[in-house]
């Protein structure tokens, strides 16, 4: 009988590329993010990433950065956390002490989502806001929330 194959990757590892699949989705042309909940038994929840709300059409969409709010793609994105907290069709009371998966760490809008819906931690790949007054923020809520943040070790890499 033949030996099981042994050198699987990580839950962890697993869901976050679940999470780096949906940010391919994404039409933003700077910042591409995936999000992918699971549950504490291991089963996806939901998963989301980062887009305009569904009726705006994503060719006539601003997606450049100005200092002009109306045509600043960050009024009208929609982040994938909150896609993936927004996509999902259960019970809510399933996402209670759920991992979040995300490719880039929340903003502190998404986190204050995350807390409210009962999510236990946070895990992601990519902190490059890290150190921002919005990064700042999002880790305060998160901290004084009790919810634990952690990056992926990814052992297999991102192929
Ligand atoms: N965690 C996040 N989830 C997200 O979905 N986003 C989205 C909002 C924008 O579409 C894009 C950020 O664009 P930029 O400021 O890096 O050009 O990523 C941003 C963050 C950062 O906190
Ligand atoms: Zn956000």
């Amino acid at each position: 009988m033949a030996d099981e194959r042994r050198d699987v990757i990580s839950w962890d590892e697993f869901f976050m590329r679940v999470a780096i699949a949906a940010q391919l989705r994404s039409k933003d042309p700077n910042t591409q993010v995936g999000a992918c909940i699971a549950d504490t038994d291991h089963r996806i929840l939901t998963v989301g990433y980062n887009g305009t709300p569904h009726a705006i059409s994503d060719a006539e969409f601003p997606w450049g950065t100005t200092d002009d709010p109306l045509n600043d793609k960050h009024s009208y994105v929609v982040h994938a956390e909150a896609n993936a907290i927004l996509n999902f069709r259960g019970s809510l009371k399933d996402m209670q002490d759920a991992t979040v998966y995300v490719t880039l760490f929340p903003c502190h809008e998404c986190a204050k989502l995350l807390v409210q819906v009962g999510i236990g931690e946070v895990v992601y790949l990519d902190d490059k806001y890290d150190g921002t007054v919005d990064n700042q923020i999002s880790k305060r809520v998160l901290d004084s929330c009790g919810v634990n943040y952690r990056k992926v070790e990814m052992t297999h890499g991102l192929g």
